[in-house]
């Protein structure tokens, strides 16, 4: 049913739900718009219509091609809105849910699309923070580019930090999606641009292999997995895309590129992938054995023990109900020890059609060698974030580093 949004906007047919609100289909003065028309209790929420209005500027001035421009901001008695560009196509976790894995070609077309929207974002010190699949649009009606590949969009800029506040999330809540969230971010640092370089690597693994690198299971292993275990190679994958990839899951974030590096240097790939099929991996198995079960694993109800894609909201708070995908559970941050990973490690990797299967005894003495050496450099590296600081988004770093809470962040990582 039509509902108005302020006096300018019409709502009119939703489009779909995510944790933070309902995106509708709308209609403004100029034209056809998406309106995304925040929950009712954040909307009821003082300090985030202070900061919905502060954010004003930096919002609507973002303009790139690859983002999705935010044309107004609605407040107005209960409702809070976002008006957007209006994308027509689809977003890039339903193609991905069709095709199971894309071509080289039209995955990196994808991402370095994405990496352009993100330099430019970056450039004017926006961080990104929840970028993944679900936030990737596909312009149908754009034209067609290498790999048969749509322009792509990155959305929902600023909702995160719309929402990131002191006293929302809780000292024991992560927001954010575990599967794309950097190590630094585990450890409680402060989310700077390279934060989003590293989810956008994840997003170029998942679309090449069907899986994300550290995803699967408990959403507490998965964050423990960012911080200790390294990516599993990819069986075919030409040797210069995967150096890329490697480079921008780096644990250091001052050793990721920078989003318009690795946009042109995806660019320079894409004569050589011209007409590569998907590569031919094997998911990895997720459930993890009895002897890899995450630590963490007493903190979530039963039904949300094993799960493909692990999530946490991007509110704190939210209900599966509130979203038509699953990727909403809540969870606490786990412990730094248990972060280290130490002999329980829960590393998942990727088979070449054919190879051994992960839990065999081969398999297994390997991968216990490779997480003794990995746990001791976590272990090394969680004590050097410091115990008190790896608490990610507590009010504590918030209330101490108030522009590191923003999204504003130096384009440099
Ligand atoms: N500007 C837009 N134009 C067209 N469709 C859109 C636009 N923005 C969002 N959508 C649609 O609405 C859906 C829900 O978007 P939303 O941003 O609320 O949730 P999400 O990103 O899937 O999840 P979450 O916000 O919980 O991380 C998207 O998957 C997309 O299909």
């Amino acid at each position: 049913m039509a509902r108005k949004i302020g006096s300018r906007y019409t709502a009119n047919q939703i489009l779909g739900r995510g944790s933070a609100g309902t995106v509708w289909l709308g209609e403004g003065p100029e034209g056809p718009v998406a309106i995304k028309l925040l929950r009712e209790d954040l909307a009821s929420d003082q300090e985030l219509v202070g900061r919905f209005v502060q954010e004003r500027t930096a919002l609507l001035g973002l303009e790139h091609p690859n983002v999705v421009s935010v044309r107004d901001l609605v407040v107005d008695g209960n409702d809070l809105a976002l008006v957007m560009h209006l994308v027509r196509g689809t977003d890039l976790r339903t193609r991905l849910d069709r095709d199971r894995r894309l071509a080289p070609e039209a995955a990196v077309a994808i991402v370095a699309d994405i990496a352009d929207g993100l330099a430019a974002a970056h450039a004017a010190g926006v961080v990104h923070r929840d970028v993944k699949p679900e936030n990737v649009l596909l312009d149908m009606q754009g034209p067609l580019g290498p790999g048969g590949s749509h322009p792509a969009l990155l959305t929902d800029f600023g909702v995160a930090k719309l929402i990131d506040s002191p006293r929302r999330t809780r000292a024991t809540k992560i927001i954010g999606t575990p599967d794309y969230l950097a190590p630094e971010i585990v450890e409680g640092l402060p989310p700077r641009a390279a934060v989003d370089i590293y989810a956008l690597a994840t997003v170029l693994y998942e679309l090449l292999a069907g899986f994300t690198p550290f995803g699967g299971g408990h959403p507490g292993a998965v964050l423990r997995r960012h911080v200790t275990e390294s990516v599993a190679p990819l069986p075919g994958i030409p040797d210069e895309l995967w150096q890329l990839i490697v480079q921008c899951l780096a644990k250091a974030p001052a050793s990721r590129l920078r989003a318009s590096e690795l946009g042109a240097r995806l660019r320079e790939l894409l004569p050589m992938l011209a007409g590569m099929p998907p590569l031919d991996v094997d998911e990895p198995d997720s459930e993890p054995t009895q002897e890899e079960a995450p630590v963490a694993q007493e903190a979530a109800p039963a039904g949300e023990r094993v799960r493909r894609r692990g999530a946490v909201p991007l509110v704190p708070g939210a209900k599966p109900a509130d979203s038509n995908r699953d990727t909403h559970t809540s969870m606490r941050v786990p412990a730094p020890d248990e972060l280290a990973g130490g002999a329980r490690g829960t590393a998942r990797v990727p088979r070449a059609a054919g190879a051994p299967r992960p839990g065999s005894a081969r398999h297994r003495a390997a991968t216990r060698r490779r997480r003794v050496a990995l746990g001791a450099a976590a272990v090394a590296l969680v004590a050097a974030a410091g115990v008190g600081t790896w608490l990610a988004t507590s009010g504590d770093d918030a209330d101490a580093t108030p522009q590191d809470t923003n999204n504003s962040a130096p384009a440099a990582p």
